[in-house]
């Protein structure tokens, strides 16, 4: 975003690395990562499936600790779970005897054993903004899967975190449903900017959604390139027909199906 905070330093990884299995024999999953995301933008992560996308989402999180290196946010240590995080997974998770508006006010409750009419109220509001203005009284197993995601997101963001982390939060959707909840997700980040980490396995969705797009190596998961989108905002259908959209979405082809020929 064009945005004067959106240079300073948000989060910072410095030489980050974490292995599940202490026999130095057994690589790493992810190594010597070294990467800063700036307030409010939006990077997308992409690479080969077992690369560590996940793992490096769980140790920004505060949810994982890095074995190696050290995860920053504004400065400060990320040392355990933090409250201006939300995280988005690819399966939602609602409570099946929960309102969609419940479930929205759900951690809230679970944090702080209540929340108020102003909380009520913004949870109507953003469930408004995320097309679901009149689901708020459905239950979940009266939404589409698409519908229940979108309540996963505003769930998260009714929290207001600085920071939206989002594990292939589409992947379980079709392909229609996958496009528009994109575009849905970037006029809420456009009116309510936050810094988004977004894995994915899908390259066309990374360049669509994204500031930046962070391509990964093979187990042991590196930083092979940071990619500057620099498509105009908004995005919207017609970016996809875009030269340069093709462009950057086969530089990033290359970078995953053949690494020796991008390198
Ligand atoms: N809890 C765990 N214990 C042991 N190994 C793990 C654990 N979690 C992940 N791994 C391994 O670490 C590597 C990285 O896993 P991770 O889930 O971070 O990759 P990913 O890029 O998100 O994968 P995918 O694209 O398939 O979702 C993989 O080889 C995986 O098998």
């Amino acid at each position: 975003m064009s945005d004067t905070a959106t240079n300073r330093p948000f989060v910072t990884l410095t030489g980050v690395g974490h292995r599940y299995d202490p026999n130095p024999s057994v690589p790493p999953a992810v190594t010597g990562i070294d990467l800063v995301l700036r307030r409010h933008e939006f990077v997308a992560v992409v690479g080969p499936s077992g690369c560590g996308k996940s793992t490096l989402l769980r140790m920004i999180s505060g949810l994982l600790k890095p074995s190696e290196g050290a995860v920053s946010v504004f400065g400060r240590p990320v040392d355990g779970p933090r409250d201006d995080v939300g995280i988005v997974f690819q399966k939602p998770t609602l409570l099946p005897w929960l309102s969609v508006r419940r479930n929205v006010l759900f951690p809230l409750k679970h944090k702080f054993g209540r929340y108020s009419k102003g909380d009520e109220k913004r949870a109507d509001e953003l469930l408004e903004m995320a097309g679901l203005g009149s689901f708020a009284e459905k239950m979940p197993d009266e939404l589409s899967g698409g519908m229940q995601q979108r309540v996963g997101i505003v769930r998260a963001l009714l929290l207001n975190p600085d920071i939206l982390l989002m594990d292939e939060p589409f992947s379980a959707l079709d392909a229609m449903t996958r496009e528009q909840i994109g575009f849905d997700l970037l006029k809420i980040w456009e009116e309510q900017p936050k810094t988004v980490l977004f894995i994915t396995h899908s390259i066309a969705e990374a360049v669509l959604l994204a500031d930046r797009v962070l391509v990964m190596s093979k187990r042991p998961g590196t930083v092979l390139d940071m990619i500057e989108v620099d498509l105009p905002r908004p995005r919207t259908t017609r970016t996809i027909s875009d030269a340069r959209f093709g462009e950057l979405a086969d530089r990033i082809r290359t970078y995953i199906y053949e690494p020796d020929v991008a390198s």
